[in-house]
Formats: structure tokens, C-alpha cells, sequence
């Protein structure tokens, strides 16, 4: 009736300021503690924590009362409203749990944060932290010995020292998620994508991006063998986790020197030119908004280059792991990271960036609506013009290469070094959830925890640990994203969907045409173009108000994730690798006879 719409605006008007304010005391206070870690910050988060669940029991049980009611009503964008406010969260805890909850999970996310660990040179000294000593490392030794006792040093330090806290989340978090009505908290995360089929169609996304995954892990383990020999990468082998230029094998870019396939052609890491040319973290963030304002997006406020915090302050603890912050008031919008002068970060700082852009394109939403359409979506933003950015066209526009070689020997130096954070990172994306869903649901057991990880970081990524684990070890704990407790598939979802928004943005902007060969879409840099700017926009400003399926067809018009965009993207790179592989009679995928990991019986 006309009555009870009127009367089901005003009411969800009325929670959504309410909402709104709440969100943003609590906000402050969680962003007080993960930019300076104090024990006067952890009681200040920890309270208004306990304040903000409160609101949201208040107002979940407002909600309830209109049960049976809101499902009569004819707009769609009220009763997705209502659906949305119909599930409570960890709020629906008993006081004590949740305060046990938040604990836990502050608890592991500063022993991840404060971890130090000694220096392999110098034994003494043991204030080496992860960003930026251990990623520095990581990035640059080829010392064999120094890697492993890195890797296994912030593993002792992190993942042992956890382990515990997080067999009480998992306990505590499953029964929040039966308060809800979902089995485990596993199936509580999947909710936000809206799809009975979403699992199933992960399976069949990596099940077609595996094979370039398998010939570029044998390309990159015969150019490791040559490097470290063949006693430590073996021909048919998984390749030792140390040796891949990151803490977790994620990423694979930092050893692009070693496996660049011609290397008399300029190298496409720009990261000398950045720091020769005096480029600032402040410089960075500058240019990235320069990029969202060349599409018609909107700029930074004020309040953004007021608070945000882009270097890491010495003299204090912080979470140093990189986050963009919406402070609910369509104001305050921050971004928190330890960047550091390297290409690397500049992509991160257009990842951290998109997530900004997303807050400002739907902040005129009512809060239910202030999501991405998925979390996925919320991750590929700034990836997407990170891809334009990372051309070597893009570089040569913004003077941080001086000429741009346009050849077959050159597009190949370049997709693979899109390739070695691109694909390598798929295999990681898809299997961190497919251990905790496994966890969450009881088919992981807790005396198997560890072993279950290595099971899976064996035969998706074809990698093995320096040195044999153990169920004393809690290696998904050295993860930030696990003491975090951050969902993670939603990157393996952003990496699939940013290339197909890539796609529809290029063809958009004039710089792709699939029957033209001078326009591959590994060449499109979607800068200054307007129109791909106003679409990308109009898909923005949706937030989460739509299902995503249409979100994604308003922008690439169709519904479905497909994995053939970004196999499109590398295919001259596959191409070459097969060939290659081919060349060397490399065995292609990995096997071994080692027991990586003992669970004691
Ligand atoms: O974790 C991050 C970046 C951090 C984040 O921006 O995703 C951050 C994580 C976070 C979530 C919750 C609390 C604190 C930190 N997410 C956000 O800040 C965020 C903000 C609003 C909505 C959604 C996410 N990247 C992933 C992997 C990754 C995906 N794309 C990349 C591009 C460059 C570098 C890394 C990545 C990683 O480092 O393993
Ligand atoms: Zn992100």
C-alpha cells in the first residue's frame, strides 16, 4: 500500500542516519588503533566495538518487527534494503562472545603487525620487520640460505604465535554464523555474492586457467634451476616458496630479472627511473588521482590528503598492511600505507586508490547500499587502471620510460612480467578461502591444519617449503589476511573481472578492436578517456543496490565472471611459453616423493 511504503522509507531513512554516525565513532576508533598500536587505542576500539554491535542489535530487531511486512512492498530498492538488514553479523554473539571474538581477532592482527625478526648477517640485531625489511629481502637477495631463514624466521614469529587464538575464532566465529542462520562462517562469507552456484563456478574459472599457470611454473622453475641449480629446483619438482621474490609466493614480479625471456631489451621495471626522478609516495597518489580525474571520475577531498596516512611513521607500531577507509559521512575518506618508492607500489597505491573512488561514486547510497556489488568488485577498481598504467605507452606518457620498443621480442618481456603477478597470483587467490572454508565447515580438522595448507600449496601452486613443517608450525597465520580475518577470494574474483572491465573499457575508449592487430588488449591505456570513465562511473555509483551480475552487464554486457578476457590477454604469452617449454623439453606441472609437512601423530 501507498501507507506502508511511505511509513518503510521514513523507517529506513531514519536507521540509515542513525547507522550512519554509529559507523563513523567506531570508524575513528579502529583507525585510531591500526595507525598507532596502544594499549589506550585497543581499549577505545575494543569498547566503541561493543557500542557498535549494540546499535546494530537495536536496529536488526526494528528490522525484524517489520518481517512479513517489507516483503510485501513493490520497490525493489527497499526490500534490498531490508534484506540486507535482516542479517545481524557477529552482533548476534552474546556480549561475552563477542568481546572474546574482538579480542581474538585484534590479538592476532598486532602479533602479525609488531612481528620482528633477526637479522640473518647479524644475529644481534632483531628488529627487522616486515615492510619494509623483510619485503626489501625478499625482493632483492638471491642468497639462498638468507631467504629460508627470513621465510621460516617470520613464520616462527607470526603463524606459531597465533595458532591458538585462532582455533577459539574459528569456535566463536562458527557460532555467530549459526546465530544467523548460516552452517559455518564460511557460507556467512559466500552470502555477499549471491549465488548457489558461486563455488562451482571458482572450480570452473581456475580449471581454465590452470594450464597458463602450469607452463609459466615450468618456465620460471628451469630459469630458478639456472640461477640456484639443480640440487634446489629440481627439473620435475615443485619450486621452493623462497626463491619466488615474495613472502607468500603471491606475486612472482620481484624475479622478473631472472626469468626475462630476451633480456637485451629494455626492462620494464621502472623503479630506478621512479626513484632518479625524486618521485615521492605523495608524488604517487597524485598521479593515480590524476589518472581517476583524466576518466571524469572524482577527485580526493581535502580531508583525504589532511588524514591519510602514506608513509610509514617511525617511532610507533601500526599496521603497516596497506587499507582505504570510508569514514560513513561522505567526508572523511583515508588510505593507510607504508609505500614505499617502487613500481610495486604504485600499483598498490591504484589498488588502495579504486577502493577510495568506489566510496566517493556511491556515497550518496543509504549505508546498506555503500558495498561493492560484490567484494570482488571492490578489489578490481584500481587494479583496472593499474593494467593501463603498467603499459609500456602509459610509462613513456608519464616520462618513466624514454622510448617504448614496439616489437614480438618486446610484448613478450612485457606480458611476462604481467604474467609474474597476474597469473601467479590466481593459484594463491583461489586456495587461501579453500582452506578456511574447509576449516570453518569441520572437513579441515585442527591437528591437520597446517598439512592441509602445504596439501593445497602444493598441488595449485607447484611450490614446497625450504624447510619440512610441522602442526606446530600455523603457516596461514605468516598470511596477513588470516590474522586479519579478511575474506580473501574476492581477489581471485577481481583478478578474472578486472579484465573483463579492461575489455569493455578499451573497446569504450577506442583502444581495442578485436579484428585490428595493432590493438591487442595488452596495448590499451584507457587514460583521458571519458567515455570509458562515465561507464566505469555509472557501474560505480551503483554500489551494492544491484545483484552483480547486473552491474557487470551494464558494463561488459554480459552476467557471467569469464575467465577467456584475461586468457585473451596472455595469449601471445602462451603461445611463446608452450613453444618455449616445448624448446627445452621442460616437464610441464610438478611431482615429488618429499613429505612436506608432518602431522605428529
Ligand atoms: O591485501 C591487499 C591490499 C589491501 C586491501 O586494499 O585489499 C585492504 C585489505 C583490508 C581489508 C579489511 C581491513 C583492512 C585491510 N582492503 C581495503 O582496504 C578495503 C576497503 C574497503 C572495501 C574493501 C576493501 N592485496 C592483496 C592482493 C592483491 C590484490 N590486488 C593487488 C594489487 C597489488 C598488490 C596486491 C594485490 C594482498 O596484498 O595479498
Ligand atoms: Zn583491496
Amino acid at each position: 500500500s501507498e501507507q506502508l511504503e511511505e511509513d518503510a522509507r521514513n523507517f529506513l531513512h531514519e536507521l540509515d542516519v542513525k547507522g550512519s554516525e554509529e559507523c563513523t565513532v567506531a570508524t575513528m576508533t579502529s583507525w585510531n588503533y591500526a595507525s598507532d598500536i596502544t594499549e589506550k587505542h585497543k581499549k577505545e576500539k575494543a569498547a566503541a566495538e561493543l557500542k557498535y554491535a549494540e546499535w546494530e542489535k537495536e536496529a536488526w530487531e526494528r528490522v525484524r518487527k517489520w518481517n512479513g511486512k517489507w516483503e510485501t512492498l513493490s520497490d525493489p530498492y527497499l526490500k534490498r534494503q531490508f534484506k540486507f538488514m535482516s542479517i545481524l553479523g557477529t552482533a548476534a554473539l552474546p556480549k561475552h562472545d563477542l568481546e572474546k571474538y574482538n579480542n581474538l581477532v585484534t590479538e592476532m592482527s598486532t602479533v602479525y603487525s609488531t612481528a620482528k625478526i633477526c637479522d640473518y648477517k647479524n644475529p644481534r640485531s632483531c628488529k627487522l620487520e616486515l615492510e619494509p625489511d623483510l619485503t626489501k629481502i625478499l625482493r632483492t637477495s638471491r642468497d639462498y640460505d638468507e631467504l629460508e631463514h627470513v621465510w621460516k624466521m617470520w613464520r616462527y614469529n607470526t603463524g606459531r604465535r597465533i595458532r591458538d587464538h585462532y582455533k577459539l575464532f574459528v569456535r566463536l566465529a562458527n557460532k555467530a554464523a549459526k546465530l544467523n542462520g548460516f552452517d559455518n562462517m564460511g557460507d556467512m562469507w559466500l552470502y555477499p555474492y549471491e549465488s548457489d552456484t558461486f563455488r562451482d563456478d571458482l572450480a570452473e574459472l581456475w580449471q581454465q586457467l590452470n594450464p597458463l599457470y602450469q607452463q609459466l611454473h615450468a618456465y620460471v622453475r628451469r630459469k630458478l634451476r639456472q640461477k640456484y641449480g639443480e640440487h634446489y629446483v629440481t627439473r620435475r619438482g615443485p619450486i621452493p616458496a623462497h626463491l619466488l621474490g615474495n613472502m607468500w609466493a603471491q606475486n612472482w614480479g620481484h624475479i622478473y630479472d631472472l626469468a626475462i625471456p630476451f633480456p637485451h631489451k629494455a626492462s620494464l621495471d621502472v623503479t630506478p627511473q621512479m626513484v632518479s626522478k625524486g618521485y615521492t609516495p605523495r608524488r604517487m597518489f597524485e598521479l593515480s588521482e590524476e589518472f581517476f580525474v583524466s576518466l571524469n571520475l572524482t577527485r580526493m577531498p581535502p580531508e583525504f590528503w589532511q588524514h591519510s596516512i602514506i608513509e610509514k611513521p617511525q617511532g610507533r607500531d601500526l599496521v603497516c598492511h596497506a587499507s582505504a577507509w570510508d569514514f560513513c559521512n561522505a567526508k572523511d575518506f583515508r588510505i593507510k600505507q607504508c609505500t614505499e618508492v617502487t613500481m610495486n607500489d604504485l600499483i598498490t597505491v591504484h589498488h588502495e586508490m579504486g577502493h577510495v573512488e568506489y566510496f566517493l561514486q556511491y556515497q550518496n547510497l543509504p549505508k546498506a547500499f555503500r558495498d561493492g556489488a560484490n567484494p570482488g568488485f571492490h578489489e578490481a577498481v584500481g587494479d583496472v587502471l593499474a593494467l593501463s598504467v603498467s603499459t609500456p605507452k602509459h610509462l613513456l606518457k608519464i616520462g618513466l620510460l624514454n622510448e617504448v620498443q614496439d616489437d614480438p621480442e618486446a610484448d613478450i618481456n612485457f606480458l611476462l612480467s604481467m604474467a609474474l603477478s597476474k597469473i601467479t597470483f590466481l593459484p594463491f587467490g583461489y586456495l587461501i578461502d579453500l582452506w578456511r572454508w574447509d576449516v570453518f565447515s569441520g572437513k579441515t580438522l585442527e591437528n591437520d591444519w597446517n598439512c592441509a595448507w602445504w596439501d593445497l600449496r602444493y598441488k595449485l601452486q607447484g611450490i614446497k617449503p625450504p624447510v619440512q613443517r610441522s602442526e606446530y608450525d600455523f603457516d596461514p597465520g605468516a598470511k596477513y589476511h588470516i590474522p586479519g580475518n579478511t575474506p580473501y577470494i574476492r581477489y581471485f574474483v577481481s583478478f578474472v573481472v578486472q579484465f573483463q572491465f579492461h575489455k569493455a573499457l578499451c573497446i569504450k575508449a577506442g583502444e581495442y578492436d578485436p579484428l585490428d592487430p595493432s590493438k591487442p588488449l595488452h596495448k590499451c591505456d584507457i587514460d583521458h578517456s571519458t567515455e570509458a570513465g562515465n561507464a566505469l562511473g555509472d557501474m560505480l555509483q551503483l554500489g551494492s543496490s544491484k545483484e552483480w551480475p547486473e552491474a557487470l552487464e551494464i558494463l561488459t554486457g554480459t552476467r557471467k565472471m569469464d575467465a577467456s578476457v584475461i586468457r585473451e590477454y596472455f595469449k601471445p604469452l602462451e603461445l611463446w611459453l608452450a613453444k618455449d617449454n616445448e624448446r627445452h623439453g621442460e616437464f610441464i606441472g610438478w611431482e615429488t616423493d618429499e613429505i612436506l609437512c608432518t602431522s605428529e601423530v
